[in-house]
């Protein structure tokens, strides 16, 4: 199976183009220089031409506090490049992956977030990432829309080379202890969208929206201190409620996501954020 993919250099595109000859999926990854995503029609009409069986975009525009500024471009990249994708996939016939967020939620329910439940995004990136989804399904064709939330690999910008950053300088750190949520190693999504993929290609009545995140769910303070556990780093961790860590963007306190339609769909099970931690961590 021919995959092609918007995204070289991002945590989750960098862990597709790791995983696909390892499951028999050739991937054609293409970067900024190849597809500008604030291009839509560009990134459509690459689709147009070629001859892929599926699609997966992986690309984003991820930094959540500068999106409060820069609406607009996060709505052409998140947004409006995704419709224009799936509408592309729609008129050959093949699957369109898509990955999105926990922070479509606004975070008030007392309980993990169904597929179905209300959106209600708190800030700029969230809003411009439904967006995005909205135009992918409603293009018509076979889709996941797969929504994720706390992604982290050995390499990218996330929150674990954040801390273990902050810690070469730094023997103690505030983080907050009231948002909750499910850490998820990149390799683990990108793994999920190409079995997805495949069975999209089978299967187009399984198309929609589903929740995939890392388990148990955790505390950023307590992420953080198992972090510095794994890593044997000691750092003492006070926790601190969001109000006293002010971001341009409010973040959801509850981006618990239930994933139990991805498991039932797709026989996609959960993964252990600890022990795929402990693993990078003790690799790298
Ligand atoms: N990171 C997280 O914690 C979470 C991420 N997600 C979603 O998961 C998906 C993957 O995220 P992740 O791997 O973490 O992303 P990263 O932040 O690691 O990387 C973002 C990727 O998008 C690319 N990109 C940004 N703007 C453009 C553009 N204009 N044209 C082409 N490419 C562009 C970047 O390329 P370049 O290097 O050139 O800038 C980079 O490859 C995204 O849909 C994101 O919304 C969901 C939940 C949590
Ligand atoms: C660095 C730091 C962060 N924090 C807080 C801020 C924030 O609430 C939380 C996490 O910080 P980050 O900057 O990693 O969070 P953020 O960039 O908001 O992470 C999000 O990225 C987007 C792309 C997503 O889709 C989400 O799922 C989520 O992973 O930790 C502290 O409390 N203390 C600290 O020292
Ligand atoms: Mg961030």
């Amino acid at each position: 199976m021919k995959v092609l993919v918007f995204g070289k250099t991002g945590q989750v595109a960098r862990a597709l183009i790791e995983a696909g000859p390892t499951v028999g999926m050739q991937i054609t990854a293409l970067g900024r220089d190849a597809a500008d995503l604030t291009n839509p029609a560009a990134c459509a009409a690459i689709i147009a031409a070629s001859d892929c069986d599926a699609v997966i975009n992986a690309a984003a525009y991820t930094a959540v506090d500068a999106a409060e500024t820069d609406e607009a471009t996060a709505r052409m990249i998140n947004a409006d490049a995704p419709a224009a994708m799936a509408q592309a996939c729609a008129a050959k016939g093949i699957p369109f992956v898509h990955v999105s967020t926990d922070y479509v939620f606004d975070g008030t329910e007392g309980k993990p977030w169904q597929p179905d439940d209300p959106a209600g995004p708190l800030g700029a990136y969230g809003r411009t990432k439904l967006a995005g989804e909205e135009g992918v399904a409603a293009a018509g064709g076979t889709f996941a829309i797969l929504r994720t939330a706390w992604v982290f690999d050995a390499a990218g910008k996330n929150f674990v080379t954040t801390m273990l950053r902050l810690s070469e300088t730094r023997d103690a750190l505030c983080v907050v202890g009231d948002q909750f949520g499910g850490p998820t190693p990149a390799t683990a999504i990108a793994d999920a969208c190409l079995l997805i993929a495949k069975t999209l290609a089978k299967d187009p009545s399984a198309s929609g929206t589903y929740h995939f995140s890392g388990a148990p769910d955790v505390s950023w303070a307590d992420f953080a201190r198992a972090i510095f556990n794994i890593a044997g780093r000691d750092v003492k961790i006070t926790d601190i409620p969001t109000a006293d860590y002010p971001t341009p963007a409010k973040r959801p306190s509850n981006s618990r996501l239930d994933c139990s339609s991805t498991k039932s769909t797709f026989g996609i099970t959960q993964p252990d954020w600890h022990t795929a931690l402990a693993k990078m961590l003790t690799q790298a």
